[in-house]
């Protein structure tokens, strides 16, 4: 039975419910993690769930000036020493480009039906719209295609994944100039043209909220713009910035559904959502502020880019503290803006506690200014952390925080398709060394498991969710971290490019298998 939280509380049958739940939930939980092969339950997902690896094209292409290749804003980034923490970069990454097919049967073998992967807008228009197609570029996307779907693997494709042109930095400032847009129609028009008639997933822009507060208002990204106290930059406004990067991209993105709506989707027959970062937040406390201070973080995180995508409007929350500072939609923006998305693509890996910073007096920190929303971000209450700490200092496991987390969204926007477009778990190093430890993954097994499970949860109490992809197929390049954190089911040996599958790989597979058998008997 559905317990439904209405204004008046949970009914009491519901509260007895859950609090049985709770006693049995740890004997449940205890006998999981001891056979973990068995563990989740993938046979109850529904047919046709779409279950993947995820990647994108500066973590894992390589091949950055090969065959007419342009460079990126992260080609320029990582080139410019004390960007990355081990002085790294994407030249080479894990070298897919070449290797393509080897990795294909390597997800052959894994039983995935879909990858997610990133066009390089680079790779496809070196100059952006001042410039030719890319023609050894669109052969290249071709055949990873092909090859894709020779195996009955479905491609499923972000048309960008923070990596865009230098040509639309220099020109004009990239995501800052409202030319952005029309860049982005320009290319996204190119790829549907040659790739639609076999890609039937786009997803226009990967983690735009993060890219916004990552590149505008701490600087870690590039164009690395900030100002002070957010960041060190030698350029920028961290108050005003990311507001008008994530203004422009929800008009790119409005402006690429429109594209695909108008010309194509008829006869192409595919889908089209953008992807989220989406962390799930706790109330430190149970007290009405604690709770206001949640939804506001939601606010200025997932919602300021949902809510005008799927409403037609920013947040009250932000309107009411940003003021003129949040820029506003004309007429034409809101007809655009009305073809809203096909899905919501999720990536989800770890949950907070918020705390309100306006009745409260709080220490500096991520979250707590104004123009942040005034929710300051913690893992730890009363130095307890929220969940199971891993190697990396953000990364804590809470599976709960997949369920909740799918069901506010499934509340919020009215059910709209949902596809968790990654969710994964790392493991820090600083060489090459001790494969063995590396390869026996078992914190990676667990955090897959529950949160499979957790999902699972979400979807038999009504959440339409189509796919799972995770994050990530092999180690890659993992951005300011350099290659010093390793997402992959495989690991990859940076000096021979070799691919290793874990024992998360292993359980992937065992657990895609189950589900298959169960598929096939219907
Ligand atoms: O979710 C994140 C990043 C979270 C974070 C980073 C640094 C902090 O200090 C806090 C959070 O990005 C996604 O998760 C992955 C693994 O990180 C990245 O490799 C993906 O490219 C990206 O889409």
């Amino acid at each position: 039975m559905n317990c439904i939280i209405s204004s008046m509380g949970i009914s009491s049958l519901c509260k007895a419910l859950i609090l049985l739940e709770l006693i049995l939930l740890p004997l449940f939980a205890s006998s999981d993690t001891k056979t973990l092969h068995e563990s989740s339950d993938s046979s109850s997902f529904p047919a046709n769930f779409l279950f993947g690896t995820a990647s994108s094209s500066y973590q894992f292409e390589g091949a950055y000036l090969s065959d007419g290749k342009g460079l990126s804003n992260w080609d320029v980034h990582t080139h410019k020493p004390g960007n990355i923490i081990d002085g790294s970069n994407g030249d080479i990454a894990v070298d897919q480009y070449h290797r393509y097919l080897e990795d294909i049967d390597l997800m052959a073998s894994l039983g995935v039906n879909s990858y997610r992967f990133s066009m390089s807008w680079a790779r496809i228009l070196p100059k952006g719209r001042f410039g030719g197609v890319n023609m050894a570029g669109i052969s290249y996307y071709n055949k990873l295609i092909n090859a894709l779907l020779l195996k009955g693997i479905q491609p499923f494709v972000s048309l960008t994944y923070f990596d865009v042109p230098q040509e639309l930095e220099d020109r004009y400032g990239g995501f800052l100039s409202p030319k952005s847009q029309e860049d982005f129609g320009y290319y996204v028009d190119i790829c549907f043209k040659y790739f639609g008639d076999r890609v039937k997933y786009w997803a226009t822009f990967n983690e735009p909220n993060f890219q916004a507060i990552y590149g505008y208002r701490v600087g870690e990204y590039p164009p690395k713009r900030c100002s002070k106290p957010f960041g060190n930059c030698s350029h920028g406004d961290s108050e005003r910035e990311p507001f008008i990067a994530a203004h422009n991209i929800i008009l790119a993105h409005a402006t690429a559904v429109d594209i695909y709506r108008t010309k194509y989707q008829r006869e192409q027959r595919g889908s089209i959502g953008i992807v989220m970062n989406c962390m799930w937040y706790e109330p430190i406390s149970n007290s009405t502020a604690n709770k206001l201070a949640v939804e506001r973080a939601h606010a200025f995180f997932l919602r300021w880019f949902l809510d005008p995508i799927i409403f037609g409007r920013y947040p009250e929350e932000m309107k009411e503290v940003l003021g003129s500072t949040l820029p506003e939609f004309s007429r034409n923006d809101m007809n655009k803006l009305r073809k809203g998305l096909d899905f919501i693509g999720m990536n989800h890996y770890t949950s907070y506690y918020v705390q309100d910073c306006i009745l409260s007096v709080c220490e500096p920190g991520k979250g707590s200014t104004r123009t942040e929303g005034s929710s300051l971000l913690t893992q730890e209450k009363d130095g307890v952390p929220i969940g199971k700490p891993s190697e990396v200092d953000w990364l804590h496991v809470y599976p709960q925080g997949m369920e909740k987390m799918v069901t506010y969204v499934k509340e919020r926007y009215n059910n709209t398709p949902m596809i968790i477009t990654e969710n994964g778990y790392s493991q820090v190093s600083n060489s090459n060394g001790n494969i063995e430890e590396f390869l026996h993954d078992t914190g990676r097994v667990e955090y897959m498991s529950g949160y499979l499970d957790a999902l699972l949860t979400a979807m038999k109490k009504g959440a339409d969710v189509r796919g799972y992809f995770a994050w990530s197929f092999l180690d890659n390049f993992e951005w300011t971290f350099g290659y010093t954190r390793r997402f992959g089911l495989y690991h990859v040996d940076y000096t021979t490019m070799k691919r290793t599958p874990r024992l998360s790989a292993t359980w992937y597979k065992e657990f895609i298998a189950r589900y298959k058998v169960d598929k096939s008997q219907m």
